[in-house]
């Protein structure tokens, strides 16, 4: 928190992008967008299919090289960092995939601890080589999440919502201060989908984690979100805060790009 001249605390910025770009070849994904997420904040990203939601999510952790502008994360700039800068600054941004990414042969704890393995030397084989305060603490990241009964259970042994919940205790492992989670209900019902967003707001709201999450979901988006950030064709057509947001104006971001005079069917 930085501190106001008045004595106010302000929440401090964690990502701030200016004019950010990301083409692939001739398509433009991010089309010159200008964010800023403060500290603590549970941001959702809404879009059409190809918006370019994941495209901006993978700038912000240098899993994608911008092509122009500014990707400032934790006061480093992402966009002019080397391969070793990125890897210490991935510790400290944790990333929620849509598919879980979980090894589906490997025990609920096993899967945990691998979010610390950017906190031991060398590599792991078999939960006995793994400290003892580490274990607990996988333990206490699966009790949160409600899986502490599942602990010695195989991943793939699991439902999809758990699985995913699963997924956030690693992540939570790691100790990010930024969580990045790509549509992380997209293939689950709407119980789980309720879970795994009560969880994120939850994490959010004690650890003051800061939480930039896609969706497809208007209703998971308006019930969950702290502030709308909406993308139609790259570009940025909404940034408010979501108590602000009506329904209507949610469904405007996904209303489909007219199609260009000069592409309008002739009969
Ligand atoms: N690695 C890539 N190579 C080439 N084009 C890509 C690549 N990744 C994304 N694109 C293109 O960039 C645009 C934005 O894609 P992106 O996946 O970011 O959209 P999205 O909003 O996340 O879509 P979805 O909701 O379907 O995941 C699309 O036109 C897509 O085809």
């Amino acid at each position: 928190m930085a501190e106001l001249q008045d004595g106010t605390e302000t929440a401090r910025t964690v990502v701030r992008t200016r004019g950010l770009v990301k083409r692939f070849g001739t398509t433009t994904a991010v089309a010159g967008v200008d964010l800023d997420i403060r500290a603590g904040e549970l941001v959702v990203l809404l879009g059409l299919s190809g918006s370019g939601k994941s495209t901006l999510l993978r700038c912000l952790n240098g899993l994608h090289p911008v092509s122009e502008g500014e990707v400032v994360v934790h006061d480093v700039a992402v966009h002019e960092c080397r391969p070793a800068q990125l890897r210490r600054l991935r510790t400290d941004v944790g990333f929620v995939f849509q598919q879980f990414n979980l090894m589906g042969r490997l025990t609920c704890l096993e899967n945990v601890l691998i979010g610390a393995l950017g906190r031991v030397r060398g590599p792991r084989y078999g939960l006995l080589t793994w400290p003892a305060r580490l274990k607990r603490e996988a333990l206490g990241h699966l009790d949160r999440v409600g899986l502490a009964d599942q602990a010695y259970q195989r991943a793939d042994t699991l439902s999809g919502g758990q699985q995913q919940r699963v997924a956030l205790a690693r992540t939570l492992m790691q100790g990010p201060r930024l969580v990045l989670a790509d549509e992380p209900v997209a293939s689950l019902d709407p119980e789980n989908s309720d879970a795994v967003m009560d969880l994120l707001r939850r994490v959010c709201r004690e650890d003051r984690l800061t939480v930039l999450c896609s969706l497809h979901q208007v209703e998971l988006a308006l019930g969950w979100g702290d502030r709308l950030v909406g993308l139609r064709a790259g570009r940025k057509v909404l940034d408010r805060p979501a108590a602000d947001v009506s329904r209507a104006e949610v469904m405007d971001v996904y209303r489909r790009l007219e199609p260009a005079a000069d592409e309008v069917a002739v009969a």
